[in-house]
């Protein structure tokens, strides 16, 4: 059994990986940390867990990480970074769900974070958390950070346009037009999630400039080969759980006779967590609630130049915790889907 530690486990990705590893066949966690609830059980903090997961929160000082065989950060950025050296020295692998060892150019941190790396040395050595990219990295790798939730779905509705230096699409004027449910600002208190301000509500935000955007352009750029500009504009939507991306990419001359639907049905065959839909279709969010799956849909409206990816995903599952949990099956060579094979909740 894989001895798992949590590092920030009352958050929501936290509890969302209590939710996914009490399913787990190979794993169990056996450390969890929490500063403010430090002493009461998760059961007690979480009743959904009740008569599945017995253990208790411990402040993160007082908990022996070091006897874990792998660590998640499920805590804000800065955090990781600041314990991955000590952890790894002593054979902790380290899953950071936080953007510590995402971008490979401290510089481009500092100024996207708003704070100094203070662990470049590792930079280099991590693995970015994306599996449909990534595998083979991830499966030797000690320590990964993971894709963030709107980089996972552009990079995988992007992916099978541009890998492998493709000339399909103009690689420039790409947009991701992105949504995303409130959970995805996490659990702490701040007015903007607050009901009475997200409900019945719908807004952009970060439109001079987001945080993900150099992460979706260091990724897209590494998976073409080449350097790739993006505009991503999110959007906060009165819903809890899911992200709807929908990217635009203009078709080049190269790209005017290819069947679209067959290759993103190709570049995806033997995915385990991603669902080419069906020609024409519109994938909903709540078709991915609580599950690890990635569902795509490819239009060419009129068969004209431009293609309209759309994207669904649950951004706590393959947009953070889900995700993960396929890396730490990844990393410890157990099956891809153990611990993952979920039917959606609906409605
Ligand atoms: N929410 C989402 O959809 C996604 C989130 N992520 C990333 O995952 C990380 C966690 O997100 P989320 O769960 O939403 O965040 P939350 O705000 O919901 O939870 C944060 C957790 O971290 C703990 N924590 C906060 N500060 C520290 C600290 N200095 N040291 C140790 N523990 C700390 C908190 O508990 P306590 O204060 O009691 O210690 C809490 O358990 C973030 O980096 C986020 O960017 C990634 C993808 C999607
Ligand atoms: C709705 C909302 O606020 N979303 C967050 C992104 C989610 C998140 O936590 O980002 P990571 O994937 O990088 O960890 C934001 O825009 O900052």
């Amino acid at each position: 059994m894989i001895k798992v530690g949590i590092v920030g486990g009352t958050g929501y990705t936290g509890v969302e990986l209590l939710r996914l590893l009490a399913n787990h066949p190979s794993a169990k966690v056996t450390a969890v940390t929490s500063r403010k609830e430090a002493g009461m059980t998760v059961a007690e903090m979480f009743p959904s867990l009740r008569g599945r997961v017995d253990v208790a929160f411990s402040t993160p000082d007082e908990t022996d990480l070091k006897a874990c065989d792998v660590v998640f950060f499920a805590t804000p950025h800065g955090v990781a970074m600041a314990q991955a050296r000590e952890l790894l020295d002593a054979g902790v692998k380290v899953i950071d769900l936080a953007a510590d060892f995402r971008l490979k150019d401290p510089a481009e941190f500092a100024k996207w974070y708003a704070m100094e790396h203070s662990c470049t040395d590792l930079l280099a050595e991590a693995v970015y958390g994306l599996p449909e990219v990534n595998r083979d990295a991830i499966k030797s790798a000690r320590l990964i950070g993971m894709a963030g939730c709107y980089p996972t779905s552009v990079q995988l509705g992007l992916l099978p346009l541009l890998e492998g230096g493709k000339q399909y699409v103009e690689t420039t004027t790409l947009i991701a037009d992105c949504k995303s449910g409130v959970s995805g600002a996490g659990r702490k208190a701040e007015v903007g999630t607050l009901f009475a301000e997200s409900a019945d509500n719908f807004k952009a935000y970060g439109v001079k400039g987001h945080r993900h955007s150099p992460e979706i352009e260091q990724g897209l750029s590494l998976i073409h080969g080449a350097p790739v500009k993006l505009t991503f504009v999110p959007h906060l939507t009165p819903m809890i759980r899911g992200i709807h991306s929908t990217i635009y990419a203009r078709i080049k001359p190269e790209g005017r006779d290819v069947d679209y639907q067959q290759l993103f049905e190709q570049r995806f065959a033997a995915e385990p967590f991603v669902d080419v839909m069906p020609a024409g279709s519109c994938p909903e969010t709540r078709s991915v609630r609580g599950a690890n799956t990635a569902r795509i849909a490819v239009h060419r409206p009129g068969n004209g130049d431009l293609l309209v990816i759309l994207v669904v995903e649950d951004n706590l599952v393959k947009g953070a915790s889900g995700q993960s949990v396929q890396v730490m099956n990844l990393m410890f060579g157990l099956p891809e889907n153990a611990g993952l094979d979920i039917v959606p909740l609906l409605p």
